[in-house]
């Protein structure tokens, strides 16, 4: 690809999943604050489709899965240890996928303006990206709390373009989820499916030119979206 390939483009990326590996840390604090609340850990392998909708939901689910009704329950005392822990913990284990970070650069050096709208809180989106040294990347973070409604509405990744000054027009949004197909669809943005992350994949999948399985997958994806 040569330079300025990609100028007037925004690349949108999921975070948790898609940019970095967050499943080890986001693992041992849901495990924290089911231990502390009195119920049996989560395994590693169950984890994976337990994110993508935020922080509340992946415990809603931890609990699903113990088979615990969220009637008798209540999630908010849960969610709040659940986040002091993962404050203090979120870059334990966390890193970017193969290649990731490399594939930023690239991207910038070739006019992309680079963004991530995530279902994490803004301040914990923030906080990782911070702690990776990856901040500088980035003309956006949008969280799930900063926009009224969180993907998988469109709203939640129209609003991370135009705040990085760019045009939904000439936007791609990459994820490892259903949840970010349908936010993409309901943006009017094509979408590149990364087969690496957490899933669940979108149903009726098929358009093989935007399923990645690596980040040089991912770049060659971008480039066939923005210069068919
Ligand atoms: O925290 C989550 O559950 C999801 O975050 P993501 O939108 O970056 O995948
Ligand atoms: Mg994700």
């Amino acid at each position: 690809m040569t330079s300025d390939t990609l100028s007037g483009w925004t690349i949108v990326f999921d975070l948790d999943g898609t940019l970095v590996d967050t499943a080890p840390d986001l693992h041992i604090a849901l495990n924290h604050c089911l231990s502390e609340a009195g119920f049996e850990s989560v395994p590693f392998e169950s984890i994976r489709h337990m994110i993508g909708q935020g922080a509340k939901a992946m415990i809603e689910k931890g609990l699903a899965f113990q088979g615990v009704s969220q009637a008798t329950t209540e999630v908010e005392p849960l969610w709040q240890s659940f986040l002091d822990y993962y404050e203090a913990n979120i870059c334990s284990k966390s890193r970017p996928f193969k290649d990731a970070t490399r594939s930023l650069e690239a991207l910038t050096e070739m006019g992309a303006t680079l963004a991530i709208c995530t279902n994490k809180t803004q301040h914990l989106a923030e906080t990782l990206i911070g702690k990776l040294g990856l901040t500088s990347h980035f003309a956006s973070i949008c969280g799930a709390d900063s926009v009224p409604q969180k993907k998988p509405s469109g709203e939640h990744i129209l609003y991370t373009v135009d705040r990085a000054n760019g045009s939904p027009a000439k936007a791609i949004m990459i994820g490892d989820s259903q949840t970010d197909e349908r936010a993409a669809r309901n943006a009017g943005l094509p979408f590149v499916y990364v087969t690496f992350g957490y899933g669940p994949a979108p149903e009726q999948w098929d358009d093989t030119r935007c399923r990645a399985s690596s980040y040089v997958e991912v770049m060659d994806a971008i480039q066939s979206v923005a210069s068919p």
